[in-house]
């Protein structure tokens, strides 16, 4: 009896062990590369992938459109490149922040990296040591307990900005790009720009149209065929050559330049104010970077003034097309200010707290005109499987950012322009779920982020402060309602409307005379 049951149960805990270990084999294989499949998404054809699919105009719309067809995930290829397009904020997350180890690299974008050269400004570098240097450089200039630092600076240009654009409301997209630009580059460089015809604006300017072109995904054929790149300038086909020698240049000198303005200043002893570039040469050993570090410090450098200039002036555009859209959200928002501010002082960014309606508004901007609407594209480092899908080494992550934006289940009615939407005690919270994909994801989240929400909050609040933003009225006297039109590129940005400002108060005209035209 007793040697029975013995027997009995060896049996048992070789039929348990067995059957765990197929379960096992199983549960391997059934999430192995073998069994996952591949996204969904449309035919490709021999070679070309889906090449002839992709449109050249705001992407991200067609992608969105796919997500009807295809889901949350889309696979498509271009030239046996795999990219993952991602339509939902939750898969973007789980990849892009949860496995952030494999997905934090860049695409090698041929034209835009090799050719210009924007792969050495930290935006574009491989996810590895250069990289780390350079955002090693920025984190503490940028970390919140930072931010006061800027506060006086931001405030005083955007109150610039304001007076400016009362007087002459056509120069609202030049002066927008003046102090956006005074802004970044004085705590990039020390340096106080001129005027809007400053090289030291100008090329920086120029660099980013030029890297919004050369890094839109799908434009360039050298991008998917690489050999192009050893093709003679002289051959037909190979202008974008020329285009990329004579764009390279422009990154140099818009990086350099600056920088070596910043290290004489200090040589001879100039006042500057306090900034990045300045502060990392200081405490160097013996105030003397090696080469190696001196040059990660000049792309550093040169990444914060380029995300700190374009993506701050779609936003900023963007609100004030917004504002003179919807007059009774202006209405609400002065009605805030008033009362908590009232018209002896201006708003500061150290209000923020006190003003939710005001915060929403920004909020609000960023969900309904995200400035960078596919993100930036990660790159995959290995193979991956997630929920059953297969997802290649070297694989483009495309985060539809502008999707996640408007999708009718998180945002009812996602084109209306609503800032009640971060009302009530959840407010906070979902302002924060806005912010969180706008800005980006996992170790390639924006380095900018609390310094971009200072300046574009000053601006936000100085302006319902101070004046109405108005539509333009045509011959007859009537109002000319702008139609949003946004442009294509990894940033977009409204295109020029017709705008009127009328100053809400003589306090406020007086106020805003009393700030100081030179540099601070
Ligand atoms: C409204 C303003 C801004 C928006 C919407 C924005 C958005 C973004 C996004 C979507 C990315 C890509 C994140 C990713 O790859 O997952 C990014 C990266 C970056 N941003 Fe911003 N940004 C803004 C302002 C700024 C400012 C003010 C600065 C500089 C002070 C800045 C510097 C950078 C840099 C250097 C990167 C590259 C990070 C990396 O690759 O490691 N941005 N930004």
């Amino acid at each position: 009896m007793f040697n029975l049951l013995d027997s009995a149960k060896g049996s048992h805990a070789t039929t348990f062990l067995v059957a765990s270990l197929v379960f096992l084999v199983l549960k391997q294989f059934f999430t192995s590369r073998k069994m996952a499949k591949r996204a969904p998404g449309p035919t490709r054809w021999p070679f070309l992938g889906n090449a002839l699919q992709l449109p050249q105009q705001q992407m991200w719309l067609t992608f969105s459109e796919w997500q009807k067809t295809y889901g949350d995930i889309i696979h498509v290829d271009v030239f046996n490149q795999p990219i993952i397009i991602i339509n939902s904020s939750k898969i973007a997350k789980d990849l892009l922040d949860k496995r952030s180890s494999i997905y934090s690299d860049r695409p090698h974008l041929v034209m835009a990296g090799d050719l210009v050269g924007y792969s050495d400004p930290f935006v574009l570098q491989p996810y590895g040591e250069k990289w780390k240097k350079q955002r090693k450089f920025v984190a503490s200039d940028f970390s919140p307990a930072t931010m006061p630092r800027y506060y006086q600076l931001q405030e005083t240009e955007v109150r610039k900005l304001v007076r400016n654009v009362i007087l002459d409301p056509d120069s609202l997209f030049s002066q927008t790009k003046l102090r956006i630009g005074t802004i970044i580059i004085r705590v990039t460089y020390g340096y106080y720009i001129k005027g809007e015809q400053d090289p030291f604006l100008t090329l920086p300017l120029t660099a980013m149209e030029n890297f919004s072109k050369a890094s839109a995904p799908g434009t360039w054929l050298v991008d998917f065929v690489p050999q192009m790149k050893n093709m003679p300038s002289w051959m037909p086909g190979a202008g974008f050559l020329k285009t990329a020698k004579k764009w390279r240049k422009i990154v140099w000198d818009a990086s350099w330049d600056p920088y070596n303005w910043c290290k004489n200043g200090l040589e001879t002893g100039e006042t500057l104010m306090p900034n990045l570039c300045g502060s990392a040469i200081q405490s160097a050993a013996d105030g003397k970077l090696s080469k190696e570090d001196e040059e990660q410090l000049v792309w550093a450098a040169s990444a914060i003034m380029g995300g700190g200039l374009d993506t701050n002036m779609s936003a900023a555009l963007s609100f004030f097309l917004a504002m003179v859209l919807h007059p009774a959200v202006q209405r609400k928002a002065q009605a805030e200010i008033d009362a908590v501010i009232g018209c002896e002082r201006l708003p500061s960014i150290a209000d923020r707290d006190a003003l939710p309606y005001v915060r929403s508004i920004i909020t609000e901007v960023l969900r309904w005109k995200p400035p960078v609407p596919l993100s930036i594209p990660h790159s995959l480092t290995q193979d991956d499987v997630y929920e059953g899908i297969f997802l290649p080494k070297g694989a483009l992550i495309m985060p539809n950012v502008w999707h996640m934006m408007h999708d009718p289940t998180s945002y009812p009615d996602p084109s209306a322009f609503r800032p009640e939407r971060y009302a009530g005690a959840d407010g906070d919270a979902a302002q924060r779920r806005v912010h969180e994909l706008v800005f980006g994801f996992g170790r390639r989240a924006c380095p900018g982020v609390h310094f971009a929400e200072g300046t574009l909050f000053a601006l936000v609040a100085t302006v319902l402060a101070t004046v109405d933003v108005l539509p333009a009225l045509d011959a007859q006297g009537r109002e000319i309602r702008p139609d949003p039109k946004y442009s294509s590129g990894t940033i977009t940005f409204p295109e020029a409307f017709p705008v009127r400002f009328s100053v809400r108060s003589e306090q406020a005209e007086t106020l805003l005379a009393q700030v100081p035209a030179g540099p601070m």
